[in-house]
């Protein structure tokens, strides 16, 4: 699915989120563990308001662990609980439950106290496209995608899964634009595969991954493509990995789009190990000091 965020898309998406709000006691926020600020909503403290929310750092088997821990810590300074999980392989599903209990644990207790009979949190997922959504819900699911009623009193029919006795979960996730403030943050998002390949110029994203290996990991550079040394100019490094890897055009040339694919894919198969691309100590975030 492409999705291109023209005005009126994000007036939609915002205001779908919105609508939902007051139907959930508390927002699953999906980001991608290895650009944890590159893949959130540029507006998401301003659509949920003051709804208590869980962030999930997701795809965090593809992250760099020690800098998921820095992301944790991050975000737990700015008051917000965040955990890791991998929704592919169904990693972090009952910490989701438990996190969920312990930030709703007063309003529940408070509930209990005006004799309001106990039921599940109730909870949505929003995130940007690619972010896993899909993912989570059915691994949350876990197959047995038990729709409940209609919530009585909502114009619009609502579906429900439920995930054990604690928690429902609403079916359709709410779909928020990425930031499309600089490049830097376009290419993590095209490197990572949040958006489409085609919005970006192929061979500056090969650039980005390599000069991100360069710096971060040369040892890993070195020894997926065997190099002797990695060159410091980038059209030498690509002609080597080229040579190496017999990306050739018939005249004996470097066939660079071959170079830039297997870059590419390199990466996000993860044959450069688990990377995450930004660390919260960058000074990512303008609002934090
Ligand atoms: N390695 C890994 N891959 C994941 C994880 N979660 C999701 N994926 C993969 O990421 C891709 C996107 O997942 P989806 O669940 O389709 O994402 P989505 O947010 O629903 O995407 P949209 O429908 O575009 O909004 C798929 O190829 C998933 O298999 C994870 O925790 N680890």
């Amino acid at each position: 699915m492409t999705i291109q965020w023209f005005p009126g898309h994000m007036a939609k998406a915002r205001r779908q989120v919105t609508e939902k709000l007051k139907l959930v006691d508390i927002i699953f926020e999906l980001v991608d563990a290895r650009i944890p600020y590159s893949s959130r909503n540029p507006m998401i403290d301003e659509i949920i308001q003051h709804k208590p929310r869980l962030v999930l750092l997701n795809k965090a088997d593809m992250a760099d662990r020690d800098a998921t821990k820095q992301w944790i810590n991050y975000f737990q300074d700015k008051g917000i609980k965040a955990i890791a999980i991998n929704s592919q392989a169904g990693q972090g599903m009952k910490e989701i439950v438990r996190a969920s209990q312990e930030i709703l644990q007063e309003k529940f207790d408070r509930m209990k106290a005006k004799g309001v009979k106990p039921r599940a949190i109730r909870a949505m997922i929003v995130g940007i496209p690619n972010a896993g959504k899909s993912t989570l819900i059915n691994r949350l699911a876990n197959k047995n995608i038990a729709k409940t009623g209609n919530t009585p009193g909502v114009t619009k029919a609502q579906q429900w899964i439920k995930v054990g006795k604690e928690l429902e979960l609403l079916d359709t996730p709410g779909i928020l634009w990425p930031k499309f403030e600089d490049q830097e943050v376009g290419l993590k998002l095209a490197l990572t595969g949040a958006i489409k390949d085609t919005i970006l110029n192929l061979q500056d994203i090969a650039v980005y991954a390599l000069r991100f290996l360069q710096n971060k990991y040369p040892d890993r550079l070195t020894e997926r493509y065997k190099l002797e040394v990695i060159p410091e100019d980038i059209v030498e490094l690509f002609d080597e990995i080229g040579k190496l890897r017999g990306c050739l055009i018939s005249g004996g040339g470097i066939d660079y789009d071959k170079v830039t694919d297997l870059i590419i894919r390199d990466f996000r198969s993860e044959k450069f190990g688990s990377i995450t691309l930004e660390y919260p100590n960058e000074r990512l975030d303008p609002t934090v000091q």
